[in-house]
Parts: C-alpha cells; sequence; structure tokens
C-alpha cells in the first residue's frame, strides 16, 4: 500500500523506500562499537521526535574513534556501516538528504572540519551534514531531541556536556586516560591493574583483583600482566575489565570498593562542573534540569549500581538534576 505522507510516497507494509525518495543518516560512534540508522526524510517538521522512531535499517560497525585506531580506521568504519545501512534499507547514496555523525573522538573544531570535509568528498553537494561530539546525540537520546541539560557518558572514556535553553555549551572531562578521566571504564580498570601490580611489588595492600583478573585473562602471574598490556594497550581492551572490578568490590574486596568509590566522585565532579558554568540550576541552584546518564559502566550490577551512587553525590549538590537513562540504544529493535 502506498501512501503520501509530507510529500513523500513510502510503501509501508515494506518499510521501504519509494525510488527517489530520500533518507536521512544517523550514527552514533563509541570506542566499541558504532551504529548507524537510516531514516525516511519525511519526520515530522516540529516538535518531539516520535518514539520509536520510523526506522529503514540499522548497521553496526566497530569502532570509529579515530583516537583509537587512527583516522584511515575510523573513517573506514564509518563508510563501511553507512553503506551497509543504505543497503539493508535498499536505499542508496544518491538517496541520502542528510547525515548527522555524532562520534565520540570530536573534541576539537578541527576534528570536526576534518570529518566535514571527508564527508563533502563523498557524498553530493546538496547533502546536509552534522557533525558533533557522541555527546551531544546521547544527550539528545534522553531528551527527544532537545539539546538542554546535560549528559554524562561513561563507557570506554568519560565526558560530561551540557547545554543551555539559550544554545550555551560547557564539557568536563573526555580529555583521555593520560589527562585524568578516571571515572571513565579505561580509568577504573587502568587503577585496578595498578593495583594489581602494588600488591604484587609489596608497595600495596594486597587484593582479590590479582586472582580475578588473572583469572578471566587465562594469566597465571602479575608479571605476565606487562607481555600483556604492552602486547595490545588499545582503551577498549583495559576497559573491558571494569566488570571484575564491579565483581570484585561486590566480594567485598576494599581496594576494588576504593577504586569504584573514587571513580563515582570523578564521574559527579564532572556533571558538577558543567552544571556549575553553564549555571543549569538557576541563580539559587533550586532549577531542575534534565540528567542523561549513558554508557556501559553506567550499568546497574547486582550490589553496585556506578551510576546511582554517582545521581547521589551529584543529588547532593543539585537536588534539581532530574535523571534519565535512556534505554541502551533508542534504534535496538530494528
Ligand atoms: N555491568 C557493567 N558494569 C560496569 N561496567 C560495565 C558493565 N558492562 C560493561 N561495562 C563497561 O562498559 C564499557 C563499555 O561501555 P560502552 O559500550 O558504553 O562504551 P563505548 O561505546 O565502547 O565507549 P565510549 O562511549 O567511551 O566511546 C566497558 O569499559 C565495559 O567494561
Amino acid at each position: 500500500m502506498k501512501r503520501h505522507r509530507n510529500g513523500e510516497i513510502w510503501n509501508f507494509e515494506s518499510q521501504t523506500p519509494a525510488a527517489g525518495a530520500g533518507v536521512i543518516l544517523g550514527l552514533d560512534g563509541g570506542t566499541t562499537s558504532t551504529v548507524c540508522v537510516c531514516l525516511p526524510v519525511a519526520m515530522p517538521p516540529a516538535g518531539p521526535l516520535p518514539n520509536p522512531l520510523p526506522i529503514l535499517s540499522r548497521a553496526v560497525a566497530g569502532c570509529s574513534n579515530h583516537n583509537s585506531v587512527g583516522e584511515t580506521a575510523a573513517r573506514e568504519t564509518l563508510q563501511e556501516v553507512m553503506a551497509q545501512a543504505l543497503s539493508k534499507a535498499c536505499s542508496s547514496r544518491a538517496a541520502v538528504q542528510a547525515v548527522c555523525l555524532a562520534v565520540s573522538g570530536v573534541n576539537h573544531p578541527m576534528d570536526q572540519q576534518r570529518l566535514l570535509d571527508w564527508l563533502r568528498d563523498i557524498f553530493p553537494s546538496h547533502v546536509k551534514f552534522y557533525v558533533e561530539n557522541d555527546a551531544v546525540a546521547a544527550l539528545a537520546s534522553g531528551t527527544m531531541g532537545k539539546l538542554h541539560g546535560c549528559v554524562l557518558i561513561a563507557g570506554t572514556g568519560t565526558i560530561a556536556y551540557g547545554f543551555t535553553e539559550d544554545g550555551r555549551e560547557a564539557r568536563a572531562a573526555g580529555a583521555g586516560p593520560i589527562l585524568g578521566d578516571w571515572g571513565s571504564g579505561y580509568g577504573i580498570a587502568a587503577q585496578a591493574l595498578t593495583a594489581v601490580m602494588r600488591a604484587h611489588d609489596g608497595r600495596g595492600p594486597q587484593t582479590k583483583l590479582t586472582k580475578n583478573i588473572l583469572d578471566i585473562l587465562g594469566l597465571s602471574s602479575p608479571d605476565e600482566l606487562i607481555g600483556w598490556t604492552y602486547a595490545d594497550p588499545s582503551w577498549a581492551r583495559i576497559a573491558a575489565l571494569v566488570p571484575v572490578v564491579v565483581s570484585s568490590a561486590e566480594d567485598g574486596d576494599e581496594v576494588a570498593n576504593r577504586i569504584l568509590y573514587d571513580s563515582v566522585q570523578e564521574l559527579a565532579d564532572s556533571v558538577i562542573a558543567v552544571v556549575r558554568r553553564l549555571r543549569l540550576c538557576g541563580k539559587d541552584g533550586g532549577d531542575t534540569f534534565p540528567l542523561v546518564m549513558v554508557g556501559g559502566v553506567l550499568e546497574a550490577n547486582k550490589r553496585w549500581d556506578i551510576g546511582k551512587e554517582v545521581i547521589n553525590c551529584i543529588s547532593k549538590v543539585y537536588p534539581g538534576a532530574d535523571p534519565i537513562r535512556p534505554k541502551r540504544d533508542l534504534t535496538a529493535a530494528v
């Protein structure tokens, strides 16, 4: 059955765009994975986004953070995932009207400009492009498109990003592990590995982290961790150890608990810094604002819920924080 909707012709039974119908590509690129969805151009012209979104197709690829894998590999991933999404939607590059790229690793106007230039090279000239840090898309996913409030991402990396109603923006953290992102998955895992080495040398207290981390990596001595880390120091590989830190803490290990509590404070401090700089809580600090919480590190576990602890910390300073945990991926249903 074909119907006219906002001037577009659609085959609603197959969800396939009719020949010549325009599409939009939306990408959410992280260090672990990159998701691309293909949407019809015929979206409501204003107001909140429809939920669920009328998605035509969804494709998943690996890391697209140029800081982790280099610019060439990151672009190959972006290109591959866009091609897959278009092919699944039975569409083509010629039908693309706009591309919204929200990727981690876009930290500077230069990063943005390089990606915009690249997109202009591979798409026709009429296509509209939006390139943002993935935090901007994460905020929008919790507020159904409205850029207002603060988002905290804690995955492999971490960043806090906020917008006021009148468009001012601020960020905190997100500078990478060497520059102090201790609340990130990488930061937590690196502290745990450090604690294991300190215990092994006699520089720090014994910890259950030693056995638990060695077991999960199939190693027999902390000395072998040296070769393991040098073999491939990629951030996501190190950060993947966070669940071991959580289970060790849940098992009563003091060292693991200390690492998690310190990380909670780090994450809360990032949000507090953004909210303070933007005065999101108004002059008297009492106004409410959306606080979108995204990322694997903020997932609830049996007894340890890093996200909940972070909210508790922030609420003590800003009781107006209104936590929103969007479904991990608004587009997962397709
Ligand atoms: N249940 C859990 N509790 C705590 N941490 C977890 C849990 N499950 C996964 N993680 C951690 O979450 C991180 C991955 O999260 P996510 O997939 O949101 O990040 P990413 O997209 O790779 O990173 P980024 O957003 O920084 O680019 C890993 O560090 C992983 O160890």
